[in-house]
């Protein structure tokens, strides 16, 4: 069969158990009687190794020998001296770089043939690949993510380990990379009760005001890089004030937030699969610090992560103390202490380790949306119909309007589905081995949702399932169907995103107030036409996907907008 169409990174996709029946990748197996788990290969006590031959004796005889042992012993050195001289901190990127994903060699390398159709037809719904040494299912459509990740939820909602990002830079305290342990439920039900919908009501006035200081930005420059810092502004400095009840910020990069910047870059780095030798040889955990430079850095970083949480939910907790807080989710980690039973460094972790998630994934929805807009005037032009229906010309829209604009709820749901910020989520792993349809996932199995497959699945979707067209979310009268959520972006079972009422309505508001404002219109080349965006183009790298840049021009609706937006703008304070 050969490998699959590129371009990918050919080392991964070499599969740790071949089958016969389709070359390298494996698609639907049986084991073999004799067949052995590949986890089972890398256990030094391989208990399922064949009677007679138990691995403890193995692993004895081994030792014994001394020319193995002196071998043993030259090879850790080698190992250890080249993690030693290649000191990955000099590689950490001063900033984070945007180039296309196809080619490069990071974890979404693959992205474009992933989501092609070739893959689903050719490998089907339950795919396994080998991705760069853990062995990982990859769910191609509905069905099976449903059953496994949903259905069978208690079997399937651990992480892969990532000694890195979470146990030496995050001191092991980061929700969405912990174990399924009792940890991880006290600060999920932490998390879930800080951003549950009577919550996230709390957090409007928030969203409102940087929704505006967004559509004015807009006005002033719309460049394609200026448009994206208009977005990162907005996301960070709400998430900000969400967190921390932080004032809003004057730019994305704001030196305020310069710490949690190089927090989420360091992290991001660390969970790259190949940045750091430990993830592949576990037991470099255990060299002494002062053996190991990459080590003994990222337990300093660490303890300057710990510090500059700890401060931010400190300064909150003053604010509570003076009686001057306005809700945010640290407030709310702290007045419910004696419930969560969370510790301080806990909730630091809890708190600064959502700004990523939180801010990060907005933007690319954001991205994707404006590309929508300009690609597709017409779902522009209608849902700007809705709104001077409901609202009219004078005043900005707000949230009291949500009931009555189901096409701009059908707008953000369409574009979380068509192009899903995070297109393979975050792995899960099987605790138990289990089978599914005749095939066998081995304990420890990382299994990835293909969200975008499962997004663009026909049989659920329909024929048009890759075309762009809001209306599918609505019934005959132009009503929300409140049947179905629609799309599967958000993830899937106990792990699915404890953050998407609060992303829900942050892009309601901001898809609401901008269309409201403006027009995004084409630009024109140099002989008059319109150029198109590109809808198509995957931009990386990072855990989320971006399109490709655009120039797009913005342009008020009506005369009257600028004396409103400045209304709004000072009603606001902004
Ligand atoms: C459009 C915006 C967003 C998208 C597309 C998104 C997507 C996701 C996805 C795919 C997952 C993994 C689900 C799984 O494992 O099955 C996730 C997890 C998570 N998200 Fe979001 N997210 C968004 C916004 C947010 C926001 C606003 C927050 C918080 C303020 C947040 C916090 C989290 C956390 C803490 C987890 C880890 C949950 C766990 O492991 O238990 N997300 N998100």
């Amino acid at each position: 069969m050969g490998w699959p169409p590129g371009p990918y990174e050919a080392s991964t996709y070499t599969s740790a158990i071949p089958s016969p029946a389709e070359g390298n990748i494996l698609v639907k197996y049986r084991p073999a009687p004799n067949y052995l788990p590949p986890l089972a290969l890398s256990d030094p006590f391989n208990r399922s190794a064949p009677p007679g031959l138990p691995g403890e004796t193995v692993v004895r005889s081994i030792l014994e020998d001394r020319t193995l042992t002196t071998g043993i012993l030259l090879a850790l050195l080698i190992v250890f001296a080249v993690s030693y001289a290649r000191s990955p901190w000099r590689k950490l990127p001063p900033s984070p770089r945007r180039t296309p994903i196809i080619g490069n060699s990071l974890q979404l390398s693959d992205l474009h043939w992933l989501i092609s159709k070739d893959c689903k037809d050719r490998f089907g719904e339950v795919m396994y690949l080998d991705a760069a040494g853990s062995p990982t299912v990859v769910l191609n459509s509905l069905k099976p993510a449903v059953e496994l990740l949903e259905r069978r939820s208690n079997n399937y909602s651990d992480r892969p380990r990532l000694i890195m990002a979470q146990e030496i830079l995050s001191k092991g305290l980061v929700m969405g990379f912990m174990s399924y342990t009792a940890s991880w439920r006290r600060q999920r039900r932490a998390a879930q009760a800080a951003l549950s919908k009577e919550a996230v009501q709390e957090y409007y006035p928030v969203l409102t005001k940087e929704a505006t200081v967004l559509v004015s930005a807009l006005l002033t420059n719309s460049s394609s890089s200026d448009r994206t810092k208009h977005f990162q502004r907005a996301a960070t400095s709400a998430i900000m004030s969400i967190l921390y009840d932080y004032p809003t910020l004057i730019s994305g990069q704001d030196t305020a937030i310069k710490g949690i910047h190089n927090y989420n870059q360091r992290v991001e780095y660390a969970a790259t699969p190949g940045s750091f030798l430990v993830e592949s040889f576990p037991w470099m955990m255990y060299i002494p610090q002062r053996f190991a430079k990459w080590k003994r850095e990222g337990l300093q970083q660490a303890a300057e992560h710990q510090e500059m949480f700890l401060r931010l939910l400190n300064r909150v907790r003053g604010d509570l103390v003076s009686g001057g807080t306005r809700p945010s989710i640290s407030a709310s980690l702290i007045l419910g202490a004696d419930c969560n039973l969370l510790a301080e460094a806990e909730m630091a972790f809890l708190a600064g380790s959502m700004h990523s998630a939180g801010s990060g994934t907005i933007v690319s929805v954001l991205n994707w949306w404006t590309v929508a807009m300009v690609a597709f005037p017409e779902a522009q032009r209608r849902a700007q119909a809705e709104l001077d229906i409901v609202v009219g010309r004078d005043r900005f829209p707000t949230f009291s309007d949500s009931p009555h604009l189901p096409y701009i709820h059908a707008l953000v749901k369409e574009t979380l589905r068509w192009r899903p910020a995070a297109p393979f989520g975050v792995p899960h792993v099987a605790t138990r081995e289990d089978w599914y349809e005749g095939m066998y996932i081995p304990k420890g199995t990382a299994c990835m949702a293909n969200i975008w497959q499962c997004n663009h699945d026909p049989a659920v979707f329909g024929d048009d399932a890759d075309e762009f067209r809001p209306e599918r979310f609505l019934d005959e009268r132009g009503e929300l169907d409140p049947n179905q959520e629609g799309y599967y972006t958000y993830g899937f079972g106990r792990r699915n995103c404890v953050g998407k009422l609060l992303a829900n309505d942050s892009l309601f508001l901001y898809v609401a107030r901008t269309l409201w404002a403006v027009n995004l219109e084409r630009v024109r080349d140099e002989s008059g036409n319109e150029v198109m965006p590109d809808t198509d183009t995957l931009v990386g790298p990072g855990p989320f996907i971006h399109p490709a840049p655009f120039d797009c021009k913005v342009t008020p609706r009506f005369p009257e907008l600028t004396s409103l937006l400045a209304e709004e703008r000072d009603s606001w304070g902004v």
